[in-house]
C-alpha cells in the first residue's frame, strides 16, 4: 500500500519551513510521497493575499525537481471553506489503495481537537505531528482518540512563517534564503505582497 503524507496549508507563500517539514515527515514516517494541498479558504484564517492559482504556481516552482513531492489542488477546485475532513474523504474515495497521513506543524497539533468532525477524521487517517528535537510536544492534553493516531516526527526548528515573509516584502526587505529562488523570482515578477 502506498503511504502518502498530505501537507495542507495556505502557502501564502510557500517557504523553506514547509519544505523541510515535508522532508522530515517523509523520512520519519517512511512515506512514499508528500502531497502539498493549498487551501482555497482556510477554516481558521483570513483570506489569503495571493489568489489560489498564484499560490499553486509558487508551490509547483518550489517542489520542481523533487520526484516525491507533488501539488494536489483539490481544495482550490472545491468551493467554500476548505475543511480537511472533506478533502480526506474525497481523496480516499479517489485513491482507495493509498494509506494517507495528515501532516501538521508543531504549532497546529494542539488545535486538532477544534477541527471539523475531528473524530471522523481521526478514524480515517493518522496524523504526523512535527516537533522540535529540543522541545518535545506535550500530547497529554489531547483527547486519547487523537493521541492514539498521532505520530511524532522530529524537525530542526526553522523560524520562518508566511506572515513574516509577507511583512518583509511589504517593508522592502529581503526574503532570500527563506524561500527557494524560483519562488523569490515569482514573487518579484508578480509584485506580490508589496502593499
Ligand atoms: N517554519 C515551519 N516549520 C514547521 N512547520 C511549519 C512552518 N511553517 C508552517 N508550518 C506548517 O505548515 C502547514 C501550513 O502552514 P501555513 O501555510 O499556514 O504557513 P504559515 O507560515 O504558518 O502561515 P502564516 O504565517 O500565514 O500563518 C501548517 O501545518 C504549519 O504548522
Ligand atoms: O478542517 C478543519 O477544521 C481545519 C482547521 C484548521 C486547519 N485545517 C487545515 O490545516 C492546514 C493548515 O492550516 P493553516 O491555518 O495553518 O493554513 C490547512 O490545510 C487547513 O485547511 C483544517
Amino acid at each position: 500500500m502506498l503511504r502518502i503524507g498530505l501537507l495542507g496549508g495556505t502557502f501564502d507563500p510557500v517557504h523553506n519551513g514547509h519544505l523541510l517539514a515535508a522532508q522530515a515527515a517523509h523520512e520519519a514516517a517512511k512515506l512514499d510521497e508528500v502531497w502539498f494541498i493549498p487551501t482555497l479558504m482556510p477554516p481558521h484564517k483570513s483570506q489569503p493575499g495571493a489568489d489560489g492559482d498564484k499560490r499553486r504556481q509558487m508551490l509547483e516552482a518550489a517542489i520542481a525537481g523533487n520526484p516525491v513531492f507533488r501539488v494536489e489542488d483539490i481544495e482550490l477546485r472545491r468551493e467554500g471553506t476548505s475543511y480537511t475532513i472533506d478533502t480526506v474523504t474525497a481523496l480516499q474515495d479517489q485513491h482507495p489503495e493509498v494509506q494517507f497521513y495528515w501532516i501538521v506543524g508543531s504549532d497546529m497539533v494542539s488545535d486538532l481537537p477544534n477541527w471539523r468532525k475531528i473524530d471522523e477524521l481521526a478514524d480515517r487517517l493518522s496524523f504526523i505531528g512535527l516537533e522540535r528535537p529540543d522541545q518535545a510536544g506535550d500530547d497529554s492534553l489531547l483527547p486519547s482518540f487523537i493521541r492514539r493516531r498521532l505520530h511524532r516526527a522530529a524537525m530542526p526548528p526553522m523560524g520562518i512563517s508566511s506572515s513574516e515573509i509577507r511583512r518583509r516584502c511589504k517593508e522592502g526587505r529581503s526574503i532570500r534564503y527563506m524561500v527557494p529562488d524560483p519562488v523569490l523570482e515569482f514573487i518579484q515578477r508578480n509584485e506580490l505582497y508589496e502593499s
